[in-house]
């Protein structure tokens, strides 16, 4: 285990950031959201961290946090990491004290106000290293931290090609970081650039030699993902940019304004950094292939961690299955599923056709029968169990947990409609991808 690095989780710090993955994130971090029917998106950070020995983990949270504060601290706290003794995952949720009044106001901020437990006697680390822990990827910290330490850096940003998806889909995102490396890959310039001012994307992948400093350069897109020394990270968050609130746009930027040593670790595998509806979307759907795109969840190399929970396993009743991943203590009877990602305890009635389609499952079973008559009043939406009911036909949509879908239903967005808040109704379409909110009642016989 590496003691002398501790990790920094950053759960969800604004409304603004939250708004992204909205409405999947109305009622929780960014972190907390369900992925791939068993886990949690905060899951692949917390689990590379493991895979890295990294043993000391912090996780900032703040907006939103409840769910994520209890998924942490049940799933990777004491005795809940089955196996993994010596790992401890310390939450560290935002609080106000009588120096510091008012919510954190950025990652800098967040930091800053939290310095006092990271230079704990007890705490041994001589590195951090910072982590959005919403993004979606596997990566050995150990290579990033070894960069960190041949090149004798301050800081050292994890770095990504460029892809084209990020410039002809992601119109919500309002900012990435942009970095410039040299031909030793120390980054030269790391600036945090608005949608409109974004470089031509053909240019921006070609390598250029700047005439004047006869420096070859070339550009990255920054992952979020930062390696700092303990003194460094303390002097620039105290002495140098006391004011300071954002880590991307202030303290990088600025450190490398004062001639610290910046690095850059270059990444090329499979990273996802959830910046929308869509891509959240496009990581399930991947989640649903035996491909070599997309996120590996069956690498038994470097294991996905999350809570483990008493489950059944699934009932599968003369149901028939396609491409789906299915998972625990499911109630499937005599439907039909393609395409799918079915979340933990979920139930679907007769008949029923699912496509192409995230259900997030439910967190308790219902004790109702299922479908009686009894207790449901047409229309109303009243006594409709958790769930899928029968005759029902969903596809391309993101059902959130908990959702109470009746019978004789169609959720296909039959009006081709791109961006759409019908929050009273229950959902909202976004990148032409419908959302069932969470605890959402759609009565018998919607059409959507
Ligand atoms: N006060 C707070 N407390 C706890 N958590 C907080 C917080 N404020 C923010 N966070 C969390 O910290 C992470 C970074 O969030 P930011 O909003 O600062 O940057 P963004 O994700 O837009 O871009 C960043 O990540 C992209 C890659 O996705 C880079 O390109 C870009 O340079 C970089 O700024 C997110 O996980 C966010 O939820």
């Amino acid at each position: 285990m590496i003691q002398s690095v501790a990790a920094i989780v950053f759960g969800d710090g604004s409304k603004e950031s939250s708004m992204r993955l909205y409405p999947l994130t109305k009622r929780r971090s960014e972190g907390a959201i369900p992925i791939a029917a068993n886990y949690r998106l905060i899951d692949a950070v917390i689990s590379n961290c493991i895979n890295s020995n990294i043993s000391k983990i912090y996780a900032l949270t703040q907006f939103n946090s409840t769910s994520l504060n209890s998924h942490l601290s049940r799933a990777y706290s004491g005795a809940g990491l089955v196996g993994k003794q010596g790992f401890d995952v310390e939450v560290i949720a935002a609080y106000q004290s009588r120096e510091d009044q008012g919510w954190f106001q950025g990652t800098a901020d967040a930091v800053r106000r939290c310095l006092w437990v990271l230079e704990d006697d007890h705490n041994s680390a001589l590195e951090f290293i910072l982590l959005p822990g919403h993004h979606l990827y596997k990566m050995d910290y150990q290579k990033l931290l070894a960069i960190h330490r041949n090149s004798n850096a301050d800081i050292t940003l994890a770095v990504a090609p460029s892809p084209a998806y990020h410039f002809r889909h992601n119109n919500r995102r309002s900012s990435f970081g942009y970095v410039e490396v040299s031909s030793e890959n120390e980054v030269i310039e790391f600036r945090e650039t608005r949608e409109s001012e974004k470089m031509n994307p053909t240019a921006e992948a070609e390598h250029s030699t700047n005439s004047k400093n006869c420096i070859s350069r070339s550009s990255y897109r920054s992952m979020g993902i930062y390696v700092i020394k303990k003194d460094a990270m303390i002097k620039l968050l105290r002495e140098y940019f006391p004011r300071a609130n954002d880590l991307a746009t202030e303290i990088i930027p600025g450190a490398i304004k004062i001639g610290m040593k910046v690095q850059s670790y270059i990444f090329d595998g499979y990273w996802e950094d959830m910046t929308d509806i869509e891509a959240f979307y496009k990581a399930s759907m991947e989640s649903t292939r035996n491909s070599t795109s997309g996120y590996n969840f069956y690498d038994i190399e470097s294991t996905l961690y999350t809570l483990p929970k008493c489950l059944p396993p699934s009932l599968i009743m003369d149901a028939i299955i396609t491409d789906s991943i299915i998972g625990g203590g499911c109630i499937l009877n005599s439907c039909n599923i393609k395409g799918s990602v079915i979340g933990t305890r979920t139930r679907i009635g007769d008949r029923s056709v699912i496509e192409d389609s995230v259900l997030m499952g439910a967190d308790i079973y219902q004790q109702t029968t299922y479908g009686d008559q009894s207790i449901r009043e047409e229309g109303t939406g009243i006594g409709i169990p958790i769930g899928i009911g029968e005759n029902s036909y969903i596809r391309k949509a993101i059902i959130d947990k908990n959702v109470r879908i009746g019978k004789n239903i169609r959720i296909t967005n039959k009006d081709n409609v791109q961006e759409g808040n019908r929050e009273a109704l229950g959902y909202i379409i976004s990148g032409g991808i419908v959302i069932v909110l969470r605890n959402a009642v759609i009565p018998d016989g919607s059409i959507i």
